[in-house]
């Protein structure tokens, strides 16, 4: 039950936001090549942080954002943050900036420590996926509003993929198998999660010795089930060069149509 706003005002007050987003952004980008850390690179003028922020900001729940930033750049991140307002939705997100790790893992971690207590569901969001579209992020919620445990958005795949018994001596490598590619899906990210899952995944992660590569990777080596519902295309990952200019051109042709 809400509690009254206050004595002699009977309606409910507004029921806390239980939503809130960890934004790893601690990454160097070394596959992009030299340059600041990768999500303070510009995209479209904007540094790419700022469009993942402003992406997990349009989704109602969310009502915390909690970015993971270099670890020797913190205070510059918050600054950036302070200088990029979030977009007008009607409702606001708080955007705390904590330092980052050594790995993904490790910042995803930090970013998961400083949770409140009343949080109840956690996504993962990539800095370097900075246009996921609203609907990616509104279906992965609703996923797990709706009960599952772990959920991640994803796409089947257009290429072929070989397994290989990879050498590492720049001879050619050989082909091991070819997996079914109708079972196979690209993940991609938010990731969404029931809070105290993914707190125990990330407490057990390092003890397995070999990081994840993704969130949902560590909730399944606890053998709980992980769920895909459908990701986009233009949520893809800002990895190498090619990619950003990708996502300047996705970029340019939404600005085209939006209006702005
Ligand atoms: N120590 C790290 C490493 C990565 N990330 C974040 O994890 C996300 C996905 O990682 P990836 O694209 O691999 O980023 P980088 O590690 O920066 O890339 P690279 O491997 O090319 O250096 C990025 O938003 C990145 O900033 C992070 O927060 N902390
Ligand atoms: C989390 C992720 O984006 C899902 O595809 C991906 O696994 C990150 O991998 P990276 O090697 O850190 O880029």
């Amino acid at each position: 039950m809400s509690e009254p706003l206050s004595d002699g005002d009977d309606r409910p007050a507004p029921r806390p936001a239980r939503t809130a987003v960890v934004i790893p952004a601690a990454g160097r980008g070394v596959r992009l090549g030299p340059g600041a850390p990768k999500a303070l690179r510009a995209l479209g003028g904007t540094p790419m942080l700022v469009h993942a922020v402003r992406a997990m900001a349009r989704a109602r729940d969310v009502g915390l954002i909690v970015v993971v930033a270099p670890p020797e750049g913190a205070t510059d991140v918050r600054h950036l943050l302070d200088a990029h307002p979030l977009p007008s939705t009607g409702h606001t997100a708080d955007v705390v900036v904590v330092p980052g790790g050594a790995t993904r893992q490790d910042s995803v971690r930090l970013g998961l420590a400083v949770l409140p207590e009343e949080i109840e569901v956690v996504l993962v969001h990539d800095a370097a996926r900075p246009l996921v579209p609203a609907e990616t992020v509104d279906a992965v919620i609703a996923a797990v509003r709706a009960g599952a445990p772990a959920v991640v958005p994803a796409v089947p795949l257009t290429d072929t993929v070989k397994q290989v018994d990879p050498r590492g001596d720049g001879t050619p490598e050989p082909v091991t198998g070819t997996p079914e590619r109708a079972l196979l899906r690209a993940v991609q990210t938010p990731q969404g999660f029931d809070r105290a899952l993914l707190a125990e995944a990330h407490a057990a992660g390092p003890a397995e010795g070999e990081g994840a590569t993704d969130d949902a990777g560590l909730v399944e080596r606890l053998g709980r089930p992980v769920v895909v519902v459908p990701g986009h295309e233009e949520a893809f990952k800002v990895t190498r060069p090619l990619d950003l200019l990708l996502a300047e051109a996705v970029l340019t042709r939404r600005r085209a149509k939006d209006g702005f």
